[in-house]
């Protein structure tokens, strides 16, 4: 399927060594090293600011980068221009040609490129049937949809057939129903197409559900890397385990009361009835002040644990999200499948499900 356009062989991993970029005296990114495996589905997440989108401009040679170097397969392209890169970006603000009709948006590259006219119309084509698009492409932007407008900035790409394709929060200016759909048909996409994507999105959701491996950035670094359950079952600091995951992960302060050769047993500050025994294979000294962290998902009711006093209960349907607060005013959040009820104004009692508390140090690290 799809031969003309692209295939598996074609596809190519990105590598970056001690990729360090400054606007200035402002250090944007640190030092990240990361290996893009040969038509993987790579995502870039983190927080707004956090440099996911000057790395992927870096990679696609829209920023230069002001030390370490960026190579697509073999190739180092640190300083090659954006044209030789074999790199396609597809923009959030979809940039196309407002003048132009869909066919020729698509067809742009490739004439550039002066290929020969059987060979752009069988591309375009192609391309169009792949996205929905074959009955369009005589219009021009302004008559699409923002999701038709999203999917001619895709096919602009794919018609190049480059060995990596680039996506700056493609889907962020389409509404929620749309954003769902789009976000399976590039899922589709990449499964038919093989090639190498690289995703950044600030939405977590997005990147569970697309990458084969999350990159999750903060303050221009790489805090962890790895496939997306992996992150969520064993992030490595406080701030990826409260980043993936929705809704976030509840932390509550607390302090080590005893430890033994195999774990320790933690109390929330602030909560004197309530302990909890945790496994650690290095467990702290007593005293030390650490943060535990609960998924809302593994918080269930039971007859000893957490006071909760329940103020707005989110009913979903299926799952509810419980959301409320303990004695000393700290935040807690529970999920109930299957409630119909309103909790909302009753006080409840929840505990963690056996191994379901992080324990993170003082400075965010996490305990293991
Ligand atoms: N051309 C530029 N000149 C100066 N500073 C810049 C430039 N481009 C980006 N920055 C700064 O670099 C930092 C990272 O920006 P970047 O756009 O990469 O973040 P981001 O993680 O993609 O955020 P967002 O999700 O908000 O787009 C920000 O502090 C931003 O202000």
């Amino acid at each position: 399927m799809f031969e003309s356009l692209q295939d598996k062989g074609h596809a190519t991993g990105v590598h970056l060594r001690g990729a360090r970029k400054s606007f200035g005296a402002l250090e944007v990114i640190k030092g990240v090293d990361m290996d893009i495996g040969r038509g993987e589905f790579a995502v870039f997440v983190g927080p707004s600011g956090c440099g996911k989108s000057t790395l992927l401009r870096m990679i696609a040679g829209l920023e230069d980068t002001s030390d370490g170097s960026i190579a697509i397969g073999e190739r180092d392209v640190t300083h090659e221009d954006p044209a030789d890169r074999g790199v396609a970006m597809v923009f959030q603000s979809y940039a196309l040609y407002p003048h132009l009709s869909v066919y020729e948006n698509m067809a742009f590259s490739l004439r550039l490129a002066k290929r020969p006219k059987a060979e752009v119309d069988a591309k375009v084509r192609e391309a169009a049937g792949i996205l929905q698009l074959a009955d369009h492409l005589e219009k021009k932007p302004a008559q699409l949809s923002g999701g038709q407008r999203q999917r001619v900035a895709i096919g602009r790409a794919i018609v190049r057939a480059p060995e990596v394709f680039l996506f700056d929060e493609p889907l962020s200016n389409l509404d929620a129903e749309l954003r769902v759909q789009m976000r399976l048909e590039l899922a589709r996409l990449h499964k038919a197409l093989g090639a190498t994507m690289i995703y950044v999105t600030h939405d977590q959701v997005e990147a569970m559900t697309l990458a084969d491996r999350i990159f999750v950035l903060q303050g221009g670094l790489v805090q962890q890397q790895g496939a997306p359950l992996d992150l969520y079952d064993d992030p490595s600091n406080r701030f990826v385990a409260g980043f993936i995951g929705s809704p976030s992960m509840n932390f509550l302060a607390a302090t080590v009361e005893s430890r033994n050769g195999s774990g320790i047993r933690a109390r929330p500050v602030g909560q004197p009835d309530t302990a909890f025994d945790i496994s650690l294979a290095a467990p702290p000294d007593a005293g030390t002040r650490v943060t535990l962290g609960i998924r809302p998902e593994h918080l269930v009711i039971r007859g000893d644990g957490l006071r909760v006093t329940v103020d707005v209960a989110e009913e979903l349907g299926g799952v509810s999200y419980q959301h409320g607060t303990l004695e000393g005013g700290e935040p807690v959040i529970f999920q109930q499948t299957g409630v119909r009820h309103g909790m909302s104004g009753t006080v409840q009692t929840v505990a963690p499900e056996e191994g379901r508390i992080f324990v993170f140090d003082e400075g965010g690290g996490r305990i293991r």
